[in-house]
């Protein structure tokens, strides 16, 4: 695939999405049994409308997008030892305080730069891009208010996920917890014929009744321009990746519930939303091979940071920021915080690539690199130099 060339998806007009919604999260939609058969792959009874194309996350102006490119560090490591985890310090497992104290030796990227992680053979490992507007801290607030209720007291059921099953608790504020929107496969049958189930979360009575759907549709368009973001830095820097992730989610969009939600920059298998949680140090062992998780975080907080064990480094993600990072492969943990901290986290899981019979291992083999070198940085920085020119005519007049 040419450099920024994925397809765009379609989306869905108004109407139809309220009607499909309906369809979806109706209980007598036999998808979202566990026991389903595996959808036909031929069209359903789902119609999706695709002939107008909802361009509503695409106003972000490109240059930004090229300026976010522009700015790169590198730090060389090893993708390989980081797949057969020889490499680095790693913490999970230990308790908090030790994860935080190993953070004091790590080296902190500076908040105020862009850059890629590579790995030695050539293979990026993290991107962070700074910067980008957000609307989403009030979205998650809201959301938060209207729908989590009682539940913000309650994290991920201990013991379920030890991700957030965190060793310190003071961090960050009393109200926290977990959600997912995801689609999932199912666990025992992880073969061709597996069936697929919509989260809790999506499958929640408020959900089906509708009384949450607005919120819902509210929230995942005000993430459009994370999703969008996440898309277009794939699109220049692992076109691989979003090539494959594209076709997992379109070759199922008509049975992914964020997908009639409305997302037209969709390609990911589930969101987690996170409200105020610390995470210990973890891989997402379920998340694609060698593909990619893409995180925002919103709120009012310091500390937080993300540290990164294994490369010893500490980045202090603000809101805002895009990261892009290998998380079945990195170790990562959230450091403390005070205030309030939300975390919308996009991935991927191997099993839905599999599934759909998608060589994850193209994920490495992409070799896509971020080179100061190479004809596309050239590109991209004649690109920067005319945006940043342009915009600077802008401001002057
Ligand atoms: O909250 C974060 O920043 C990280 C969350 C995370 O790593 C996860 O959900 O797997
Ligand atoms: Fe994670």
């Amino acid at each position: 695939m040419l450099l920024g060339s994925a397809p765009r998806p379609p989306a869905l007009r108004d109407l139809a999405r309220i009607r499909l919604l309906a369809t979806v999260f109706s209980n007598a939609d036999p998808r979202w049994r566990k026991d389903a058969p595996r959808p036909p792959d031929e069209d359903g009874d789902l119609d999706l409308d695709i002939s107008d194309a909802d361009e509503r996350a695409t106003v972000v102006p490109e240059h930004q997008f090229e300026a976010a490119r522009h700015r790169t560090i590198a730090v060389m490591a090893d993708l390989e030892a980081f797949a057969d985890r020889r490499v680095g310090m790693q913490l999970a497992g230990l308790p908090k305080e030790r994860q935080v104290e190993q953070a004091k030796y790590a080296r902190r990227l500076d908040a105020k730069r862009h850059y890629t992680l590579c790995s030695r053979d050539g293979h990026d490992l993290v991107y962070v891009m700074e910067d980008s507007p957000t609307v989403i801290a009030d979205a998650m607030s809201a959301y938060a208010e209207l729908h989590l209720g009682d539940e913000r007291q309650a994290a991920a059921a201990p013991g379920k996920d030890a991700r957030y099953v965190s060793s310190d608790d003071g961090a960050g504020s009393s109200e926290r917890a977990t959600h997912y929107w995801a689609y999932w496969h199912n666990k025992v049958a992880r073969s061709e014929a597996a069936t697929l189930y919509a989260s809790a979360d999506l499958r929640s009575g408020a959900m089906q009744s509708g009384t949450q759907l607005p919120h819902a549709t509210e929230l995942l368009y005000s993430l459009g321009f994370f999703l969008f973001a996440a898309w277009e830095f794939l699109a220049v820097l692992q076109p691989v990746a979003l090539d494959l992730y594209h076709d997992a989610a379109w070759s199922r969009a008509r049975f992914d519930p964020v997908q009639q939600l409305n997302s037209v920059h969709w390609i990911w298998s589930g969101l987690a939303l996170l409200w105020n949680q610390t995470v210990d140090a973890h891989r997402d062992g379920q998340d694609a091979k060698f593909g990619w998780l893409a995180e925002t975080v919103a709120g009012r907080f310091s500390g937080g940071e993300m540290f990164l064990p294994q490369l010893g480094i500490v980045i202090p993600l603000q809101p805002g920021d895009l990261l892009l990072i290998r998380s079945a492969l990195l170790e990562h943990c959230v450091l403390p915080f005070e205030g309030e901290r939300y975390a919308v986290v996009a991935f991927r899981h191997q099993s839905t690539l599999l599934c759909e019979r998608l060589k994850v291992e193209k994920l490495l083999d992409a070799r896509v690199q971020l080179r100061v070198d190479s004809e596309a940085w050239i590109i991209q920085r004649e690109r920067v130099a005319q945006a940043e020119r342009s915009s600077g005519r802008d401001e002057a007049m």
